[in-house]
C-alpha cells in the first residue's frame, strides 16, 4: 500500500508536469524520462492500478486532455471492462477482452490508444501509431466518432478508412495519420496499392469484434494484414464473444495475452435488463406475426434481424407499400455506402421507427434507446444471438426486450442458449390477433413485376441460407414447408428450388450406387450458392422461374387488430394453435416432386436448360434452322444461306470440324461474287418494277383527263333514244327552210312579240314543250335512270328553241 501511494504521487506529479509541459517544452524530456522509467517497470503500474480501487476515470493515470474530454461526454465512472482492461493496456500488455454487449468496450481500447501515443510523444511525423480494425463500416464509423469525442483535445490525426469512400482522397493523407479506424478489406487495399502507406512503426493493433475479424469470412484478408504489420507491437482483442482459439491467437502472435473478462462469473451472458422471449410458429405465420407486431408497436423503436439482404429488401419494400403507420428503414450490405450511412444515422436519430437489417447491424452498433430486437430468422449460433439481442438494453442501466421467432424444428437452439447462460422464456401469440392483408399483398405483387421478383428472390435467398447453415440439427431445408412459405410472402406460385432438386438427385444416385462420399459435389454446389448469395447482383434467372408444382389456393386470415406479445396464454387450447401439425410439415413436397409428379423417362419434361438442350440434341432436330414451305408444301430453300460457289459446295460436303482461315476467306470471296450478282439482279428488278408502275400511273392520269376533259367520240353519250327529227320536223329540206326562217325571224322580230310568234307558230307545228320522250322502241327501263333524270332536268331548264337547237347540233355531230 505504501508503495502504491508513493507511485500514485509520482504519477500525479508527472501528469501535472506533462500538462505544464504543453506550455513549456524545455522540461518535456525530463518528464518523459520519468514516464519511460515507469514503462520499463510495468509491474509498478500494475500495483498502482488496482481495478477494484478505481472509482472514476480520474483514478487512472490519464492525461488531463483525455480526462477533460471524458468528463465533457459524461463518462465519469468506468464500466467493469474499462476498469479492468485500461490498466493492463496502459502497461503495454496484449489483451483478450470479453464483456457483455453494450458494456463499453470501445472506450476500453480507445483510452489506452490515446494515452500510450501521448506518453510516447507521438507526432504527426511519426506516422501510423495505432490501427483499429472493425468488421463493418458502420461500426468503424461509430468507433471513429467516439474517438473524436474523447480524443479531440489531443494533437493526433485520425482517419476513417472504410470501403465505399474516395480512395484517392484517403491515399494522399494516409502517411499523415496517427490513428486509423478501418475495415479489413480497405486497409489491405492501402497496404497493397498505396506507396505512401507505412505502418512499420505501429505501436498498437486493436481488433474490435475480434472473433468476427478472425473468422473464416476475413481469414485471408486478416492474414495478409498481419503479415504487413511489425511483429513487435501491442495487440488488443475485444468482443462480447471472445475467441479463445489458440490458432487465432497464434496467427496474431500475441505474447502472453491477459484475458480480461469481468462478466465471466456473471449469471447471464446477456445484459441484465434485457428481457428475452421466444415464440414458436409455423413458417407461413412468421410474416403475418411480424406485420402484426409492427402495427401494435407504432410508438417504439424496433430492430428486426433477417437472414438475407433480399429478405430485408422485400420486407421493407412491401411493408412500405402497406403503410403500417410508422417509419421503416432497411440496412443491408448491398446498399450504396452513402445510403447505408444515412440509414444508420436516421435510425440513431428517430425514436418511433422499425429497422429491417441483416447481421451487418448485429455487432457493435450502438443505436440509442432501441425498445425491441426481433430475431425474425433463427440466428446461426449462440454468439450471433448474443450480438443481435445486444443491440438493446445497452449502456449502464439500459433496458430492452428481445423476441426470437423460431420454427418448430429450430426450437432446439433454445437449449443451447440456456446452456450459455441466456435466460429466455417462451411466450405465445394469440393467433386470433395475428393479421396481414394477404390479398392486398398478392394483388400488389401481380401489379408490380419488380416487387414480385424481389419476393421470389427473398424466398430463394432464405432457402439457400438455410441450406448453407452448418448446424443441420437446427437448420434443415427439407423440413421447410416451402409452398406455405411462398404463399405467406404473397407468391401464389412458389419459385422452383432447382439446386435442391439437383442436390437430392445426386444424393439419391450416389446412394443407389453405394457411394458414400458425395461431399465434394455438395461442397461445390454450396460454394456456388454462397457466392451467389453474397454477390450484389441479381439471382440467376433460373431461380426466378416458377415451379412446376401447382400451389393450393391461398388461405386468407381474418384481420384482427389487437396484438400483444406479453399476453402469455397458458391455456392448453391456445397452445395448440402453435403446435406443429404434421401434415403441414411436408418434407419433400417442394423439394422433391410427388410420386405422381415424378417424371417418367418418356413423358419427362426437362426441368433445366441443359436438359432441354440434351433432349433436342437427342431428337436430332437441327436447332437455329428455319425451313420454309411453299403453298403446295414444297420446301423452299433459303437463297441467302445456300452456298453457290463450287468451293462452298465442296466445303459443305467435306463437313470439316476444324476451320482453315485461309480457305474460309477464299470461300467467302467466292460466295461474295454470287451475292453481289444476286444483289445487282434484285436492284435491276426493282428499277424495272418502278418504271412499270410509273408508266401505269401516267396512263391512268391521261385516262382521267379523257373522262373530264375532251371526251372521245367512242365514249360519247348514247343519243339513240332521241326521236327521229325527220318524223318530228319533216324532211331535211323542210328542216333547212324552217331553220333559215326561224333564224331570220328571230333576228328581225322581237322574240318577245307574242303576236308574231303566234303567227309563226301557226305556220310551223311545234310540239308542246316536251318531256323526255318515251318512244315505243326504246323501253324506258333500258335507259339508265340517272341519265333519264339528268336529261329531264336539262330539258326542263331549256326553252323549246334552245332544246331544238341543241338537238340539231347533236344530230349534226352524229
Ligand atoms: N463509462 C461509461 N459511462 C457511461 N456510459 C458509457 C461508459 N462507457 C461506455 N458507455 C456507453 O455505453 C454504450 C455502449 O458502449 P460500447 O458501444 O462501447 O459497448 P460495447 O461493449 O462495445 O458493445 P458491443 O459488444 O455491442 O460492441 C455507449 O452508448 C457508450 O457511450
Amino acid at each position: 500500500m505504501e508503495e502504491n501511494k508513493k507511485l500514485k504521487n509520482e504519477v500525479a506529479t508527472l501528469k501535472n508536469n506533462i500538462e505544464y509541459l504543453d506550455k513549456d517544452s524545455r522540461k518535456r524530456n525530463v518528464i518523459f524520462h520519468g514516464i519511460d522509467e515507469l514503462e520499463e517497470n510495468p509491474h509498478k503500474l500494475l500495483k498502482l492500478i488496482v481495478p477494484d480501487e478505481i472509482k472514476t476515470f480520474k483514478d487512472f493515470p490519464l492525461s488531463q486532455r483525455t480526462l477533460k474530454a471524458l468528463k465533457e461526454n459524461n463518462y465519469i465512472t468506468p464500466t467493469d471492462i474499462q476498469r479492468q482492461a485500461i490498466g493492463y493496456a496502459l502497461q503495454g500488455k496484449d489483451i483478450l477482452g470479453a464483456a457483455k454487449t453494450g458494456s463499453g468496450k470501445t472506450l476500453a481500447f480507445l483510452i489506452p490508444i490515446l494515452e500510450i501515443l501521448f506518453c510516447k510523444k507521438w507526432t504527426r511525423l511519426d506516422g501510423v501509431g495505432a490501427v483499429v480494425i472493425s468488421p463493418t463500416r458502420e461500426l468503424a464509423y461509430q468507433i471513429y466518432e467516439t474517438l473524436r469525442k474523447v480524443g479531440y483535445l489531443h494533437d493526433f490525426s485520425a482517419g476513417l478508412i472504410i470501403g465505399g469512400q474516395n480512395l484517392k482522397f484517403e491515399r494522399k493523407r494516409m502517411d499523415q495519420m496517427n490513428i486509423l479506424i478501418c475495415t479489413p478489406g480497405r486497409l489491405l487495399q492501402h497496404m497493397d496499392e498505396n506507396p505512401l502507406f507505412d505502418c512499420s512503426h505501429l505501436q498498437i493493433l486493436v481488433l474490435d469484434e475480434a472473433d468476427r475479424c478472425l473468422d473464416m469470412g476475413f481469414e485471408a484478408t486478416m492474414n495478409a494484414i498481419i503479415e504487413n504489420l511489425p511483429p513487435k507491437r501491442q495487440t488488443l482483442l475485444f468482443s462480447a464473444t471472445q475467441t479463445k482459439s489458440v490458432k487465432d491467437l497464434a496467427r496474431l502472435s500475441l505474447s502472453f495475452p491477459t484475458y480480461v473478462a469481468p462478466h465471466e462469473q456473471a449469471t447471464t451472458a446477456t445484459p441484465e435488463f434485457l428481457q428475452q422471449n421466444y415464440i414458436v410458429c409455423k413458417i407461413d405465420e412468421k410474416f403475418s406475426i411480424l406485420w402484426s407486431f409492427i402495427k401494435n408497436h407504432l410508438k417504439q423503436k424496433s430492430l428486426v434481424f433477417m437472414a438475407t439482404c433480399k429478405q430485408v429488401k422485400y420486407t421493407y419494400e412491401l411493408f412500405c407499400k402497406l403503410r403500417p403507420g410508422i417509419s421503416l428503414l432497411a440496412l443491408y450490405g448491398t446498399l450504396h455506402q452513402e445510403k447505408r450511412e444515412k440509414i444508420y444515422r436516421e435510425f440513431c436519430r428517430k425514436s418511433n421507427v422499425v429497422l429491417f437489417a441483416t447481421d451487418l447491424a448485429s455487432r457493435g452498433l450502438d443505436f440509442p434507446k432501441v425498445n425491441w430486437v426481433i430475431q425474425y430468422d433463427c440466428p446461426e449460433d449462440v454468439d450471433t444471438y448474443i450480438h443481435r439481442a445486444g443491440r438493446t438494453a445497452r449502456g449502464v442501466f439500459g433496458k430492452g426486450d428481445g423476441l426470437l421467432m423460431l420454427l418448430p424444428h429450430e426450437e432446439k437452439i433454445v437449449e443451447d442458449l440456456r446452456k450459455n447462460k441466456i435466460p429466455i422464456n417462451q411466450i405465445f401469440v394469440d393467433a386470433s390477433k395475428v393479421m396481414i392483408p394477404l390479398r392486398k399483398i398478392e394483388s400488389l405483387l401481380s401489379d408490380n413485376g419488380e416487387l414480385k421478383k424481389t419476393a421470389q428472390r427473398a424466398f430463394m435467398s432464405y432457402i439457400k441460407s438455410i441450406y448453407l447453415m452448418k448446424n443441420k440439427d437446427i437448420f434443415n431445408v427439407q423440413l421447410l414447408d416451402t409452398d406455405a412459405f411462398s404463399r405467406s410472402l404473397g407468391l401464389i406460385v412458389p419459385p422452383a428450388i432447382k439446386f435442391m432438386y439437383k442436390y437430392n438427385k445426386s444424393a439419391t444416385e450416389n446412394n443407389v450406387l453405394g457411394i458414400q462420399d458425395t461431399n465434394d459435389a455438395i461442397k461445390k454446389l454450396k460454394a456456388k450458392l454462397s457466392s451467389d448469395e453474397r454477390s450484389d447482383g441479381s439471382e440467376s434467372e433460373a431461380d426466378n422461374e416458377p415451379v412446376v408444382v401447382v400451389a393450393e389456393e391461398t388461405k386468407t386470415k381474418k384481420e384482427i387488430p389487437l396484438f400483444d406479445f406479453h399476453n402469455v396464454k397458458v391455456g392448453s387450447d391456445e397452445k395448440h394453435l402453435f403446435k406443429v401439425k404434421e401434415k403441414n410439415v411436408s418434407i419433400d413436397i417442394a423439394v422433391l416432386p410427388n410420386e405422381d409428379d415424378v417424371p417418367t423417362k418418356k413423358n419427362a419434361k426437362p426441368s433445366t436448360k441443359t436438359a432441354v438442350v440434351k433432349k433436342i440434341l437427342k431428337s436430332k432436330v437441327k436447332v437455329n434452322t428455319t425451313v420454309k414451305f411453299g403453298e403446295d408444301g414444297e420446301v423452299i430453300g433459303d437463297e441467302k444461306k445456300d452456298v453457290k460457289s463450287d468451293l462452298g459446295k465442296q466445303f459443305v460436303n467435306e463437313n470439316a470440324i476444324t476451320v482453315d482461315i485461309e480457305k474460309m476467306s477464299e470461300l467467302l470471296q467466292e460466295e461474295d461474287k454470287f451475292d453481289k450478282a444476286r444483289f445487282r439482279e434484285r436492284v435491276k428488278a426493282k428499277h424495272k418494277e418502278q418504271k412499270r408502275k410509273l408508266k401505269n400511273k401516267k396512263k391512268e392520269d391521261e385516262g382521267e383527263k379523257d373522262d373530264f376533259g375532251s371526251q372521245s367520240e367512242s365514249d360519247g353519250p348514247d343519243l339513240s333514244w332521241l326521236p327521229d327529227p325527220d318524223k318530228v320536223y319533216g324532211t331535211k329540206d323542210d328542216y333547212q327552210n324552217s331553220e333559215t326562217k326561224s333564224v331570220s325571224d328571230y333576228s328581225e322580230n322581237d322574240y318577245s312579240n307574242e303576236s308574231v310568234t303566234s303567227e309563226k307558230n301557226e305556220e310551223f307545228h311545234r310540239p308542246p314543250k316536251r318531256k323526255i320522250v318515251e318512244s315505243e322502241d326504246i323501253p324506258r327501263e333500258s335507259i339508265n335512270p340517272r341519265k333519264v333524270k339528268k336529261i329531264e332536268d336539262v330539258s326542263a331548264s331549256l326553252t323549246v328553241n334552245e332544246a331544238e337547237a341543241l338537238a340539231m347540233q347533236l344530230l349534226k355531230s352524229k
